[in-house]
């Protein structure tokens, strides 16, 4: 057997059940007909041309020149052009339109093509469809005529095949090579070429080549073979199922197969045959192919597809010591499966899946032999005339997996497509979609690391909270799993170990949601789990939390929620980025936790100077349109702002200063100590700021207010006054103006501040 059957060779480190089904199907494939030819008996022919008239056969000297004249240069394609060479081809063509014939004619050869058509597709072919022949061109050849190796387009939809008709005439040379996964078969049809007919006939996608015609004239007459049925309806007939031993190989093999957990996902088998897209479908499968396809749809319990597989190469190095011998420098290669095609043309939901080695029934090596064209190649010469990129040959296989995986694939290579499915299969088939949904969650289990890393991407995880609402208590223990599973450590390729938690507030308002839904007793300690471990990266989620089960009258589970957080944020405080610190700062200062809150305070008044003024402003910008709590709030700035103080205000930078100044203000507004004010502005003051900066200083009302803090005032004209020499113009201005008392007060104090700071 032909090396290249490798099929049946085993791979030991592939699951016993993976090499049963590669066998099995190897004792299947043995290799079909790609092409057969021989005398066509009994042909008598009248053949007319449009122009020319009545053909005699064998052509005479005569009608060789009236004949010529009336024909064109056959070109050929390649890639999408067409072209006309006379050393790729060398021949005369007449367009089937201008070629009659009698019907006895016609009629022998349907019944040839009914002969023919179990050659090519194998013994046991007995698929009840039509095949139509298309008169394509007449052919003439002269001496010297010839046509290099190349592969025949496949012009209309359902084609795969060619058949010539070799007409009497007489030649020498001219003999028709055809190619198949390096066998060769030579139709050498000079003896009795004048007063015979031939025929040949291959798949269109097998490499022929028209050796020279070395004497005399070659007349041929081409069609196209089309299958007629409709390409979505599949008619695999060859029934395995009498195979007793194939079925209960296969049983056997699948049921192992679906119990192992760590076995390939899916299987795929390299076609024999080049497929171009437009034709490939199960229904148009040829030869062998066409036998697997029909043995594995039999199959109960897979899904088959058909799909293109390429071979994507990715060279890592391009330095200047590029050598291609060299191991290092070689490409790397990877394949991948696409365009899938399912028997009753049933949709996948993904796109694209990659294709490790574990996964090929095919040896890695025999995948893309070198003998073959690469996918999409734009170079291979094609019979007659250039084509469209969805007639290039592509190179196909079968995949398969047993029906249990098909969720667990779709998930693995499109998470977001098999989501929005569920989504939108929980509107009109609410339990398909639970068993989808259940499906997403074992996939979660299964493929933990890869899952969490895919639900990372926006709003997943609040899409399946959406989904698990709508099924009530049925979906417990799903939503159990799924919420221990965020917070379960996983690591992604190189990345550092991460939860998922809550990732953002949709999620958390979709959780509360979910609670609801399903009762605090089915879910309280799975969330209460989630909080603890989220609080600290994602306080914003937690808070959110908590206020969307208050607004949904859950106080006392939103109180609980704040009882397991504060003790994780307040331990783990200096990795709280300031907006979480500040969020939840707001959030204890809020009465219904007070007990937390002054410790809290205390704690976040330690960390890093920098950090801290952000989150001043940051809880600032959060009370500003509606300042609950003012006292408490102002007592916590206050705290605040005596540590900057305590630390005698170092590095502070000119946006710290102006992150400070409206909290300052706000302080200042109701504070008779003036202690800290005091000692702000003498800071400022003692450096060289912008006349931006300076502006702002003006508006405090402190500064401003002789009348209530002279102290300031003094300073403040004193050092301006100093400063005279070294400002700009509009400082010089400003500071005019305001030693003239000029300088008013605005009423929106506030908003005034910050716009000016913000100019
Ligand atoms: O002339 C022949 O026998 C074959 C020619 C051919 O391959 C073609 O026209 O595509
Ligand atoms: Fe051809």
């Amino acid at each position: 057997m032909d090396k290249r059957e490798s099929i049946v060779e085993e791979n030991k480190s592939d699951p016993t059940y993976v090499n049963n089904i590669r066998n099995i199907l190897g004792v299947l494939a043995r290799p079909g007909n790609f092409s057969c030819g021989g005398v066509l008996e009994k042909a008598q022919l009248e053949l007319s041309v449009e122009g020319v008239g009545k053909i005699n056969l064998p052509l005479s000297y005569e009608q060789v020149q009236v004949l010529k004249s009336k024909c064109t240069s056959a070109p050929f394609g390649r890639g999408s052009e067409t072209l006309v060479n006379k050393l790729v081809r060398d021949a005369w063509q007449i367009d089937a339109k201008d070629v009659t014939f009698n019907s006895e004619f016609d009629k022998l050869i349907k019944e040839k093509i009914v002969e023919i058509i179990p050659i090519l597709m194998g013994e046991s072919y007995t698929e009840i469809q039509q095949v139509e022949s298309e008169l394509y061109k007449l052919v003439y050849y002269e001496i010297g005529g010839h046509f290099v190796a190349h592969r025949d387009t496949e012009k209309v939809p359902g084609m795969f095949a060619t058949l010539v008709i070799q007409l009497p005439s007489g030649h020498e040379g001219g003999a028709l090579v055809v190619t198949h996964k390096g066998e060769t078969i030579v139709f050498d049809f000079e003896k009795g070429s004048r007063d015979k007919f031939f025929f040949t006939a291959f798949f269109a996608d097998c490499k022929h080549e028209l050796r020279k015609v070395t004497a005399g004239h070659r007349l041929v007459l081409i069609y196209n073979l089309v299958h007629k049925n409709s390409p979505s309806t599949l008619n695999i007939n060859n029934d395995p199922s009498n195979n007793e031993n194939f079925i209960t190989t296969m049983k056997k093999s699948i049921e192992e197969w679906k119990s192992d957990d760590k076995g390939p996902q899916y299987l795929a088998l390299k076609l024999d045959h080049l497929y171009t897209n437009t034709n490939a479908s199960f229904q148009n499968l040829k030869g062998k192919d066409k036998k697997l396809a029909g043995a594995l749809c039999s199959c109960a319990d897979i899904d088959v597809y058909l799909a293109t597989l390429t071979k994507n190469e990715e060279r890592l190095n391009y330095d200047e010591d590029f050598d291609p011998e060299d191991e290092e420098d070689r490409p790397l290669c990877y394949y991948t499966l696409h365009n899938f095609i399912g028997v009753k043309n049933r949709k996948t939901m993904f796109r694209k899946l990659s294709l490790d080695k574990n996964e090929m029934l095919i040896k890695e090596e025999y995948m893309f032999h070198k003998y073959e064209v690469r996918c999409k190649s734009e170079y291979e010469y094609t019979g007659n005339e250039g084509c469209n990129i969805n007639y290039f040959y592509n190179k196909k296989a079968l995949v398969f997996w047993p029906k249990s995986h098909g969720i667990l694939i779709s998930c693995n290579e499109n998470f977001s497509s098999v989501l929005v499915n569920c989504k939108k299969l929980s509107r009109s088939k609410k339990e398909d979609s639970l068993e989808m949904l259940a499906g997403i969650v074992l996939y979660i289990e299964k493929r933990h690391g890869r899952a969490m890393y895919q639900l990372q991407d926006i709003n997943k995880v609040t899409s399946i909270f959406e989904i698990m609402i709508l099924f009530e208590d049925k979906i417990k223990y799903l939503a159990n799993t799924f919420l221990l599973a965020l917070i379960k450590p996983y690591r992604y390729f190189d990345s550092r170990k991460e939860i998922v938690g809550l990732p953002n507030i949709n999620s958390a308002i979709a959780l509360a949601n979910l609670i609801n839904n399903l009762s605090w007793k089915s879910l309280g300690n799975s969330v209460q789990n989630l909080v603890k471990e989220c609080a600290v990266s994602y306080p914003e989620s937690c808070i959110q939390l908590v206020i969307s089960l208050i607004s949904l009258g859950l106080q006392e589970q939103a109180i609980n929620i704040v009882k397991v957080a504060t003790p994780q944020i307040t331990a783990k405080i200096e990795n709280l980025n300031s907006e979480g610190g500040a969020l939840w700062a707001v959030l204890l200062s809020l009465d219904i936790f007070r007990s937390s809150f002054d410790d809290f305070v205390m704690k976040l008044s330690k960390i890093r100077e920098s950090v801290l003024i952000e989150m001043m402003a940051e809880m600032y910008k959060l009370l500003e349109p509606n300042l609950i709590n003012k006292s408490r709030i102002k007592n916590c700035f206050c705290i605040f702002l005596s540590v900057l103080q305590d630390n005698g205000w170092k590095n502070l930078s000119l946006k710290s200063v102006t992150l400070l100044m409206p909290i300052v203000l706000f302080v200042d507004k109701f504070d008779e100590d003036i202690s800290i004010l005091h000692s702000f502005v003498q800071i400022i003051i003692s450096h060289e700021y912008s006349s931006t900066f300076l502006k702002a200083l003006l508006q405090l009302p402190s500064v401003v207010d002789a009348k209530k803090h002279p102290s300031i005032q003094l300073m403040v004209q004193k050092r301006l006054k100093q400063l005279d020499v070294h400002t700009s113009n509009e400082a010089k201005i400003l500071i005019e103006n305001f030693c003239e008392k000029k300088v008013l007060l605005n009423k929106s104090c506030k908003s005034n501040v910050k716009l000016i700071i913000l100019e």
